[in-house]
């Protein structure tokens, strides 16, 4: 008998992918809504991400294991809708996986020049060695297999939650209740208006959802695993970005949030802001080794999601030949991307929101609803009937309806 894989290990793909640049962001996204405000807006968008995880596997497990969103959605939906959901899947995980080679690839770089560089003698790897080392490293494990990449990120998390708490610890001891609570703070005092425009940021911090096929086939189509590894999952990245909040916005005043905004939420620049309320010398060190951990966890769990996606798609086979196909078409168009333009983190996060509202929430309401109709005995069911397929829809819409009015500059934006 071929034994289970742990759940441990189902949750940590989850939390390995959702803990990741969108978590850096978050503190600067939600300076405007503040505290208590994030607080609500990161509990009503964990849950309803939670819950559109939920309905991929429910529509999921009408079809045989390996069967990725191509597959699911053209038979439920049609091949309109396949068509819109295969680009937003496939320019999500594709923007995604170029943005984590750029920062990935930066940090790596800095790494090894510090490494390799003693005094008199300073080694300039440059930022192509540094991108192609980081993503050939961790492509391999991809190539290899999930299992590899379950092993992979479980070290990972363990570092990132070493770090995590080595930071934020300090930070938290730190905390202000005056500043938590912004009660004696100068400047704009409203919240409110700037509730909408935290959802998107938030809903890519909150995304693992390419994974849950892959999941299904990994715990051979267990519904009860598959859930309980979704769940314990994004717990685990709730938990860590209310300590993140806590640690951020209870010492670095509301109103002190200009530069960084002004740098679109540069995370040296949080640091640097950081930097005038409390000591962060070391701080600034372990937070850094954090961002890389985080990043190279989710550019794992996403790059397996678009690896076994694309194998579905083109109908590759498990064979080495079959792998090497699907992984050359994984890597090789983000890779080439980040050679050519190696800063464009940020502007590609906030393309991922818009594109991730649309496969990560909307499509699985409607594939639920599309699946409960054609098939009349599930061997899963998410809780909540015709109301949560609503619930779910209205929270896609509140938050293309925020992305678009950002654009547009129709949304009050909060400057500090
Ligand atoms: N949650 C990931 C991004 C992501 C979005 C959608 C799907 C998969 C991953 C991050 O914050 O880095």
């Amino acid at each position: 008998m071929k034994t289970q894989p742990s759940l441990f290990g189902g949750a940590m793909i989850i939390a390995g992918t959702a803990v990741g640049a969108g978590m850096l962001a978050n503190p600067t996204s939600t300076a405007g809504v503040w505290f208590f405000g994030s607080l609500i807006v990161l509990l009503y968008t964990w849950f309803c991400m939670t819950t559109s995880g939920l309905m991929i596997l429910e529509a999921n497990l009408h079809y045989p294991s390996g069967a990725s969103f191509d597959t699911v959605v053209k038979d439920l939906l049609g091949r309109g809708w396949n068509l819109v959901n295969g680009l937003s899947v496939a320019f999500v995980l594709y923007i995604l996986t170029y943005a984590y080679i750029t920062s990935g690839g930066g940090i790596t770089e800095g790494i090894l020049n510090q490494l390799m560089s003693s005094d008199g003698n300073e080694v300039q790897i440059g930022r192509t060695a540094g991108s192609l080392i980081f993503c050939i490293v961790l492509a391999t494990f991809v190539w290899f297999s999930t299992k590899a990449v379950d092993r992979f990120t479980t070290v990972l998390i363990a570092g990132m939650v070493v770090a995590f708490f080595l930071s934020t610890g300090g930070l938290i001891g730190s905390v202000k209740g005056e500043v938590l609570l912004n009660s004696i703070a100068p400047g704009e005092q409203r919240y409110l208006p700037y509730a909408l425009a935290a959802l998107p940021v938030c809903l890519v911090s909150f995304g693992f959802h390419g994974n849950v096929p892959s999941l299904v086939k990994y715990y051979q189509r267990d519904a009860r695993r598959v859930v309980q590894s979704i769940l314990l999952g994004s717990l685990i990245a709730l938990l860590i970005y209310i300590l993140w909040q806590l640690a951020v916005q209870g010492n670095l005043p509301r109103s002190e949030f200009a530069p960084v905004i002004a740098k679109d939420g540069d995370i040296s620049a949080l640091l640097q802001a950081l930097g005038k309320y409390i000591q962060t010398g070391y701080i600034g060190e372990v937070l850094r080794f954090f961002a890389y951990m985080a990043i190279a966890s989710s550019f794992l769990g996403v790059t397996l999601g678009l690896f076994d996606y694309i194998a579905d798609m083109l109908n590759f086979d498990d064979s080495r030949t079959g792998r090497t196909k699907a992984a050359l078409i994984t890597f090789l168009p983000p890779l080439l991307l980040s050679l050519k333009f190696p800063f464009g983190f940020l502007i590609a996060i906030g393309y991922a929101g818009l594109a991730a509202t649309l496969w990560a929430a909307i499509v699985p309401a409607l594939l639920v609803r599309a699946s409960r109709r054609k098939f009349k005995d599930s061997p899963y069911q998410v809780f909540g009937g015709n109301f949560m397929i609503f619930f779910i829809i209205l929270f896609g819409l509140l938050n293309i309806l925020a992305q678009l009015g950002m654009q547009f500059d129709l949304l009050p934006k909060f400057t500090g």
